[in-house]
């Protein structure tokens, strides 16, 4: 009997409350337990069939009852914390130490046996819940046994036991397993002992590890330890990390000779494919060079000279291919000589490393390896050796962050062929999964508005809402909300830029900024897949977890009809994956969000509230439903602009400053100018950025005569400034042009090119055919728009939400459809006019698009967008049923014609 045979028993139990009554019910509920206990299926195993929810609640009230922050449950289903048990297993590890051999290095327990001694003699190896997360890990030994005889699975972390048992009863998303490390244990001061491995989501303390090169029949090994096998020459460096460790106030730490039972495939596979990790997450590395003495020597002028460089220049270490990871893994890697001796760590040394192995130094100082190119990781190893010429490829496993399986005994060529395809694999779903990278979406950003100014943010880093964030674990959603213009983009921005520098080298940092007017930053879909390619680019191992589904489905997995789903069960996954450490999330404009938002906010509540890696910073303006919404999230500090009076005023005050000064030296004011702009500026900002930024913008434009006299052509608000434009612009010589410019770019579905404008109305030839007179008629739309490089933007979005709820009649005279036809129907004339056989002069089919090389001039730079949207813009005409309407339509009509003539160029 197993449990999965049991489990449609229990099913009918607890679901079935129609057919049974209470007595039959536990009558049932006795008889499959103790078919359970006669199948020897484990206590926790079987309150999880039984009852998954009641389990878990149960062990959430004790936990939350007793204040235990990480309860450990043992077998019987008793719940202590993580401290008491580490207390208990100290306890019996000092009781061994006292009853063992004296002078001997003591043996830890076997790693195999029970840590948890079930009521049905079935090992649970490890188990582990967080109350918040719902999560529970645990695994019997059968099923250790298992999964340890298969290949490691891509999914490691991720419930793989259970998956691998055929386990239909258990989420795997709740389940939660993770391959992780022994550590040697300091006992006093030369000896030591192993701990248990390190399972599931249980946190592994602070440890020293050991780099150092092999020396065949002198190593001890983890069967050494085990059998206590007595002296050899390898228990030296054991105890001087050790000793080393103990100075450093570390109490753990670990040697890869006896950590790892290298007799267990399995065992060393999970290892090696994690070991990068393991020296990423050291507090120590401690590099011991057996060949380097520090002792000096006096040259022949008398001067003294450290024999250790050429020595140290020279050292085997270097040599060798595992000590590369062993370099550039950890932060601190410290060098020791031959009498144990510290003489520098990477950092003091980095010229002398830098020139022996070729590395630049951004990559020992840290730089994310995803920075340097394949070819060049590549070279690092070169000229290095390994025991087994399979290894040179392996150990290069940490350095791309990819995982596959060990295959002792292929070969040099074939094991760098596979890592090869493995990080092809991995380049490609990435290449699919960006659509836009964040990081230049944030630099635009900043560009467009200007720049971003630091005395205009840091406020936040001294207010007390966004401290309580930082530093409070509990608090794991810091929502920001503001009115228009009070400068919340900019300030995300700055708390982007500010965690950046100063979180953890471990932790993550990933951010998406919402734009309305650009459809490849607006909507629900989309912040998931920018906040999921930050957060994979920069720890690529985490993309196991949507190559599961990437595989299969292609690109299609991104864009498709079922995109969110897929998406948002992806990021659940990562989110749970404990590989992952600390991550920040940050997405800025969630009004800005125009399709999918209230299951957007949902899923940020969700993961808020059940993920304690993430925390998140939001955005919004104070809208009621996102309001409502977010009310309901726990875990959460709000933080609203407007409440903050005093820190958003010094803030807009300084902006003011620097926009004042910014003015003067380009305009040349002169002083009395100046200050009349200031004292302008100052009366009435109101706190808004924006009306700052737009005035400064305006009187940019107008002559340094005019400037004083000009001041009161803004009145204070945001609304009343914009109302003042749009009078102007009616007033002036080209106001339909203006107005026409303005409802093209206010309804395109992404920002346009100057050239792209042109094929959207019918506009006089000296304006279409001369960029500068182009650019000059769109300088005349007051301060609405803006031009970057050759691309358009509303100036802001709160620029256009004032020409869609206070000027439509002004923009739209004939409302917006009319406008859609005509960006419609200019888009079908221009793509007829222009597209034609082989454009791009390819010759042949079957060029994918990214292969080519746009040409100069680039024959499709005027219609891109109209070959891209005309459909778009002709299902937003939405014509009215009379014929005349329908005349581009009908058989023979423009539509028809164009897809029968020129659709396929
Ligand atoms: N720290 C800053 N440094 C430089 N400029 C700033 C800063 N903060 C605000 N600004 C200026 O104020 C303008 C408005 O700021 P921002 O776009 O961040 O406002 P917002 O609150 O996000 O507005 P909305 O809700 O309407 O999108 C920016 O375009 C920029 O010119």
């Amino acid at each position: 009997m197993t449990s999965e045979a049991l489990a449609p028993l229990y099913n009918l139990i607890n679901q079935d409350t129609h057919t049974l009554d209470e007595r039959s019910k536990q009558r049932l509920q006795r008889r499959v337990q103790k078919l359970a206990r006669a199948a020897r299926i484990s206590f926790a195993e079987r309150a999880l069939l039984q009852d998954q929810n009641r389990f878990l609640s149960e062990i959430n009230n004790e936990a939350k009852a007793r204040r235990l922050t990480r309860p450990v449950v043992l077998g019987k289903g008793k719940v202590m914390s993580f401290e008491e048990l580490e207390e208990a297993r100290a306890k019996r590890a000092a009781k061994e130490t006292a009853t063992a051999a004296k002078g001997k290095v003591k043996r830890g327990r076997k790693t195999k046996a029970p840590v948890l001694e079930p009521d049905t003699g079935t090992t649970l190896r490890s188990e582990v819940l967080e109350p918040e997360a719902g999560v529970l890990g645990l695994e019997t030994e059968d099923r250790y046994a298992q999964r340890k005889s298969r290949p490691p699975s891509r999914l490691l972390g991720q419930a793989a036991a259970f998956e691998l048992a055929g386990d239909p009863f258990l989420p795997p998303a709740r389940l939660v397993l993770c391959e992780t490390m022994r550590l040697l244990q300091r006992r006093n001061s030369s000896e030591f002992s192993l701990t248990e491995r390190f399972v599931g989501n249980e946190p592994v303390p602070p440890y020293a590890i050991l780099s150092h090169t092999w020396k065949d029949g002198h190593e001890v090994t983890f069967k050494d330890l085990m059998d206590g096998t007595g002296p050899k020459a390898g228990y030296d460096k054991i105890r001087f990390c050790g000793q080393q460790a103990k100075r450093d106030s570390l109490r753990y730490f670990w040697v890869d000779t006896c950590c790892i039972d290298k007799s267990n495939a399995a065992e060393l596979q999970d290892a090696i494919n994690s070991m990068f990790r393991w020296y990423q997450n050291a507090a120590k590395c401690y590099v011991y060079l057996p060949d380097v003495s520090i002792a000096t020597q006096t040259t022949s002028d008398g001067a003294l000279e450290y024999a250790w460089e050429p020595a140290f220049r020279q050292s085997k270490w270097f040599t060798r291919g595992w000590t590369l990871q062993e370099l550039l893994a950890p932060t601190s890697v410290e060098f020791f000589s031959q009498d144990q001796k510290k003489f520098g760590d990477k950092h003091s040394l980095k010229q002398h490393i830098c020139a022996v192995t070729g590395i630049p130094d951004a990559a020992l100082e840290g730089a994310p390896l995803s920075q340097f190119s394949n070819k060049e990781r590549f070279s690092w190893i070169q000229y290095r050796k390994t025991k087994e010429e399979e290894d040179k490829a392996y150990s290069l496993l940490g350095i791309f962050d990819v995982e596959m399986p060990l295959r002792y005994g292929e070969g040099y060529a074939s094991a760098c062929k596979r890592l090869e395809d493995e990080i092809n694999k991995l380049n490609e779903c990435v290449r699919d999964l960006r659509l836009t990278d964040p990081r230049d979406d944030k630099r635009r950003i900043e560009d467009a508005k200007g720049g971003l100014l630091k005395d205009s943010y840091r406020w936040i880093l001294y207010n007390s809402d966004f401290r309580q964030w930082r530093t409070n674990p509990q608090s794991r959603l810091l929502w920001i909300k503001g009115d228009p213009g009070k400068g919340k983009t900019m300030l995300l921005c700055g708390i982007a830029n500010e965690l950046e520098t100063s979180i953890a080298k471990t932790d993550h940092l990933s951010y998406f900024f919402c734009q309305a007017t650009d459809s490849r930053i607006n909507n629900a879909t989309l912040v998931l897949r920018g906040l999921l390619y930050l957060l994979v680019d920069k720890q690529p191992s985490l993309i196991s977890h949507i190559q599961k589904k990437y595989d299969p489905a292609g690109k299609s997995l991104f864009e498709d009809a079922n995109a969110w789903v897929a998406l948002s069960q992806i990021f659940t996954n990562i989110l749970q994956d404990p590989r992952l450490t600390k991550t920040y999330l940050v997405v800025d404009a969630l009004d800005e969000c125009i399709a999918g938002l209230p299951k957007l906010l949902e899923f940020i509540i969700q993961q808020s509230c059940i993920s304690h890696r993430a925390k998140w910073i939001v955005s919004s303006r104070n809208w009621p439903d996102i309001e409502e919404r977010l009310d309901r999230a726990g875990h959460k500090v709000r933080l609203c602009l407007e409440l903050n009076t005093d820190s958003i005023s010094t803030a807009v005050s300084k902006f003011i400053q620097h926009k004042t000064l910014q003015l003067a030296h380009k305009k040349e004011y002169n002083r009395e100018t100046q200050n009349a702009v200031f004292d302008h500026l100052s009366s009435n900002a109101n706190n808004t950025f924006l009306w700052v930024a737009l005035v400064c913008q305006n009187l940019e434009a107008t002559p340094r005569w005019e400037a004083s006299r000009s001041l009161a052509k803004f009145p204070p608000g945001l609304d009343s400034l914009y109302e003042r434009m749009m009078e102007q612009i009616c007033k002036s010589d080209n106001a339909d042009l203006c107005k026409r410019i303005l409802a093209s770019v206010a309804i395109v579905l992404r920002p346009i090119t100057l050239k792209e404008l042109t094929s959207l109305f019918e506009m006089p030839e000296d304006v279409s055919d001369d960029p500068k007179s182009l650019r000059e008629m769109v300088g005349l739309c007051g301060s609405f728009l803006t031009i970057e490089g050759d691309t358009v933007y509303f100036v802001h979005q709160s620029a256009k939400d004032f020409l869609f709820a206070k000027a439509l009649n002004k923009i739209f005279p004939f409302g917006t459809e009319e406008v859609h036809y005509e960006i419609f129907s200019r888009s079908l004339q221009v793509m007829s006019k222009t597209l034609q056989r082989d454009m791009y002069r390819l010759s042949a089919l079957g060029y994918l698009a990214e292969q080519i090389e746009p040409l100069d001039p680039d024959p499709l730079a005027a219609s891109r967008y109209s070959c891209i949207y005309w459909i778009d813009h002709l299902c937003d005409w939405n014509p009215s049923p009379s014929a005349e309407d329908k005349v581009d339509l009908q058989d023979r009509g423009a539509v028809n014609s164009f897809l029968r003539q020129r659709y396929l160029y």
